[in-house]
């Protein structure tokens, strides 16, 4: 057997192609476009890439993109002050302070500083909160975008059995969330987990977000299982997941190839949440689930 190739590229390009219609007509309402605002500290080179695929993206969309770049050597109360300033400016809908930040900066620090209603990244504990109490808020973009695409290969989620590896804030936590949301029976595993391979093989859903090269083997997955691969590991032999490609490929149901997976969805998630920022903020309604 071989597994479906989840196409999250040519998934993610269609929802923006859907996006930017919306966009349009939000724009028409309001009488302005949604604005992202994007900070970089430091020259990082794949943060560089990053921050720039974004403006990209959010400007094919027909949204405005504020990008900010200050030195690696910056205080972090200048920091603190530019948040202050995009917290306070009506043209901007969602801010993202691009992460890792150097060391000098406490990223708790920042990322609370950021008014939680336009923090598209869903970062600030008062979203994590939000997600985990099931009130209205912003979802970390990277497990909102393997839910929308999980539900649009497998439907109803609802009494499956999912298992996340990986426990960050920013990926595993928030995913898990997600799924309880959708009534799977979750299963968080990590570093200390015991006899990961039994507990992987139960899974009809398997979210791999532990940054470790191919290290899900493909004997662990079960036969059928839908593979969302989260890792993005600069190897020797280029970008790969965290999954065994080659070897889950051969038992898996279906699953996201790296590249061209889930990172794509990421920034399509992003310009998602900023529109939603748009219409809550300028009090202008738009239908639940079209977004
Ligand atoms: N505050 C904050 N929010 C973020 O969302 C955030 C961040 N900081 N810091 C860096 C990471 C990384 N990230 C990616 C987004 C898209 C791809 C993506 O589209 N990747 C392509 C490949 C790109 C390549 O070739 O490197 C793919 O997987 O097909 C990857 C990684 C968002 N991040």
């Amino acid at each position: 057997m071989s597994a479906e190739i989840i196409d999250g590229k040519a998934f993610a390009e269609a929802f923006r192609g859907r996006l930017a219609v919306q966009v349009a007509a939000f724009a028409a309402a309001a009488k302005r476009a949604p604005g992202l605002a994007v900070v970089l500290v430091g020259e990082d080179p794949a943060s560089a890439v990053y921050v720039r695929s974004k403006g990209k993206a959010t400007r094919a969309a027909g949204m405005e993109s504020f990008e900010h770049r200050l030195p690696a050597t910056v205080a972090q109360d200048e920091l603190l002050a530019l948040v202050d300033r995009l917290n306070a400016d009506p043209a901007v809908d969602g801010i993202l302070v691009q992460l890792p930040l150097p060391g000098h900066i406490d990223e708790r620090v920042v990322i609370t500083r950021i008014d939680p209603d336009k923090d598209v990244d869903g970062f600030h504990p008062v979203n994590a909160g939000r997600l985990a109490t099931g009130l209205e808020g912003f979802v970390p973009c990277t497990p909102l975008g393997c839910l929308m695409l999980l539900k649009d290969r497998l439907g109803d989620l609802a009494g499956l059995d999912a298992v996340v590896i990986g426990r960050s804030n920013i990926v595993g936590k928030p995913m898990a969330q997600l799924l309880l949301g959708e009534s799977c029976t979750v299963t968080i595993a990590h570093s200390k987990t015991r006899d990961l391979s039994s507990v992987v093989r139960r899974a009809d859903i398997v979210v791999a977000a532990v940054g470790r090269p191919r290290m899900i083997k493909g004997e662990w997955i079960k036969p059928g299982a839908t593979v969302i691969d989260v890792g993005i590991n600069r190897t020797e032999d280029g970008l790969v997941g965290d999954v065994d490609f080659a070897g889950a490929a051969s038992v898996a149901g279906a699953i996201t190839p790296v590249p061209g997976g889930v990172g794509p969805m990421t920034i399509a998630v992003l310009l998602r949440n900023t529109l939603v920022s748009a219409h809550r903020r300028a009090s202008v309604p738009y239908e639940k689930g079209s977004l």
